[in-house]
Parts: C-alpha cells; structure tokens; sequence
C-alpha cells in the first residue's frame, strides 16, 4: 500500500521515494529482501523521524539515498535530484553521520573540525558557526577525547553541518547516550529543523520521533506501514483508556461491563476502554449511583499505535497490516540481497535482531 504525505506536492517534498527494493544475498547464498517497495516522504524543513523495529531496513534506506549502495529497484529524489544518477550535484546539499566519524582524540574539537573544514573546501570561519549551532562554542578548545559521549555526537553533528547542508540525515543518533546525551541531541535537532533544514532522523526509539519529529514515516520488514505529521497519527488513534476512581471499584466495574465497556482493574482504579465519550462512563456509574473521584482519558502514545502497526511486521515477516485511512506522510546509506519472502509469524519480540545479517549486495 502506498501512502504519501497528505497535500504534499512534489516541489515540497526533500526526498522522495517510489518503490524502493534492496536485497541482500548472505554467504550462504540466503537471499533476504531488507528493502522491498519503500515508499518515503519527506517534507522539506523540520524533522521527519523514520521509525522502525530493528531490522526493518532503515539503514538500508539510507544508504541507498546517499548512493552507498544501489537499489534493486524505485526511485529516489533527493531535493529535486534524481538518485543516484544526479548525486554529485546534490550531495554537497546532504551532511549525513550513517557510522561514527572519526575525530583525532587528542586535539581540540576546534582543531578537529578546521582540519575536516579544510579537507572539504568548507570556509574556516563555518567552524565556529557549527560549533555555535551545535551549542559546543564554550568547549571548542577542550581536547576531544575528554568530551562526553554526548559531546562527541554534537561535534559529529557539528561536522555535518559545515557544508552549511540542506538536508541531514543522521542514523540512530542517540544510540549508547546517557538520558543527558540523548536530551542534548534532541535539542540540536529541534533546533536545525526549526532553523529551516530538512533533518531526516531515523529511530527505533519511538519517544525519540515523538518529541523531536514533526512528521513521521512507520516502517516495518522494509516497506512503509504508516506516514503522516505525528500529532495528525496520535491524534487518529482512535483507542482511548479512561482511568477511573469510585470508592467502590468492584460495583462500578461490574456496572461498566453491563454497559458494554471493557475494564481492567489496576487496584482500586478501574482502566475503561470501549466508550466513544468519556461523559458516558460518568452517567452511567452516577445513575447507579457511583460517584467518580478521578476521571482521566488517556489516548494511547504513538508506542502503542507503532505496536499495533509493526505486530507482525518483525525481521522477514512480508506481512501487511492496514493503514488508517487518514495516514499519510514524510524523508533519508551496507547491505544484502533477497527474493520476496512468504509471511511470517509475529516474532516474541518486535524489536528483535535479525538472526543473520551476514551478506553483501545482491
Ligand atoms: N550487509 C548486509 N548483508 C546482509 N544482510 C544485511 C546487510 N545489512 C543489513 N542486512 C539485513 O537487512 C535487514 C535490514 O537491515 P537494516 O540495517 O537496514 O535495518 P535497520 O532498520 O537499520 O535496523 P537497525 O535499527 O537494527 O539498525 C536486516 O534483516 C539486516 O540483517
């Protein structure tokens, strides 16, 4: 099923993908489709988190956006080129951190980023700018090997940005960060979006896309379950709990459930789901006479609607699920090969590890 971005047209669109495919052949000759029929939108300016279980091929994507390895299949437009044909004049547009750069541990940051500047033509004075942007100003002259891991990440960013880029593309950021790292990256990313840039993010970390990422692609066994703005997703969803308190749990339950409701008691507060309009639960337990102490609707986080979508869609399983019908979407390079694979069941765990990653390029 294709899905794209709602009123998206193309001239608003940093990347565009079609029918992207990448298979994977192992060593073994096991062939295993990582990539197969991705279709990904991605709106110039802000963040779009590419969120997916591992596995589900954002790696993959990536790298065949940015002409690391080639696509089996589809298209690729990446700020109005085509991809790869067309690269070389867009890639000085694209700043990327797909592996961790390497920096000289023991000079400065300051140090590390004008000989890097140096190295691809950038102006000296971008130096201090990205180290602004990157909020490392007051630190520039410390020695890297005395920054935190979170730092270190910054000054990648930092890197990044020296070609004064368009389009970012970072993969996993925050993996191996402390909470203080992770917070530290999702600043800068909120900030370069709101500065204008594109900042695709790829994620298997759902909280990550839903307080940084303005808009989201879904993906799952490399092909996209789900795209939209991440408000207009949380906001269709349309399982909502109530949690409820009455001083008497066990009569209000048992009222709730004669009412059609589903109740999951958690102590004495009762988690109510199956109801349209909360101010329902309220009549009907006033009208037996329970009074309510607490009445709080919680919508279920984009975790849960991410769940629901991926249930099924682990490592290898070919698997679809239904869209909702409002989704819609938006942005992204070594991998392997593969035929089409016969559906799967759902693995115990949806985040699971692929049992071979071994291979090369088909
Ligand atoms: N070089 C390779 N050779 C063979 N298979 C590969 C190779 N690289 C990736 N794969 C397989 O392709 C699939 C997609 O992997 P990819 O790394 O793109 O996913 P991902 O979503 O980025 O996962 P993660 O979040 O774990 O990094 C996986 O099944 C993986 O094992």
């Amino acid at each position: 099923m294709t899905t794209t971005l709602d009123g998206a047209s193309p001239g608003d669109l940093a990347i565009v993908t079609r029918g992207l495919r990448k298979t994977y052949r192992s060593v073994t000759g096991r062939r295993s489709v990582a990539v197969q029929g991705l279709d990904l939108d991605v709106p110039l300016g802000g963040v779009h988190g590419f969120l997916g279980p591992n596995g589900s091929g954002k790696t993959t994507s990536i790298r065949m956006l940015l002409g690391l390895i080639h696509a089996d299949a589809g298209t690729m437009n990446v700020l109005g080129h085509e991809i790869p044909r067309q690269l070389p004049a867009v890639i000085k547009r694209v700043g990327a951190i797909v592996e961790q750069p390497k920096f000289f541990p023991t000079i400065s940051a300051r140090r590390n980023l004008e000989i890097l500047a140096k190295g691809i033509g950038a102006p000296e004075r971008a130096v201090a700018q990205v180290l602004e942007d990157v909020g490392l100003t007051d630190r520039g002259k410390d020695l890297f090997k005395t920054y935190s891991l979170g730092m270190k990440q910054r000054l990648a960013i930092a890197a990044t940005l020296l070609k004064d880029p368009d389009l970012l593309i970072f993969d996993e950021p925050t993996n191996g960060l402390d909470p203080a790292g992770i917070h530290e990256i999702r600043e800068t990313m909120r900030s370069l979006g709101a500065s204008g840039k594109t900042v695709l993010v790829s994620s298997h970390i759902l909280s990550e896309v839903e307080h940084v990422a303005d808009t989201v692609t879904i993906i799952g066994r490399g092909r996209t379950l789900a795209q939209g703005r991440v408000k207009d997703l949380l906001d269709a969803q349309a399982t909502t709990t109530v949690r409820v308190g009455v001083a008497d749990p066990d009569g209000a339950e048992r009222v709730l459930r004669e009412g059609g409701m589903t109740v999951v008691r958690d102590g004495a507060l009762l988690n109510v789901t199956g109801v349209d309009d909360p101010a329902e639960i309220t009549r009907r337990l006033a009208h037996h006479e329970h009074y309510v102490s607490e009445l709080v609707a919680q919508r279920a986080g984009l975790e849960a609607f991410f769940l629901e979508l991926t249930a099924g869609e682990g490592p290898g399983t070919a698997a679809g699920v239904p869209l909702p019908s409002h989704a819609a979407g938006h942005h992204a390079a070594s991998p392997t090969d593969g035929a089409p694979q016969p559906p799967q069941g759902p693995p115990a765990n949806p985040y699971g590890r692929p049992t071979s990653t071994e291979g090369g390029e088909a």
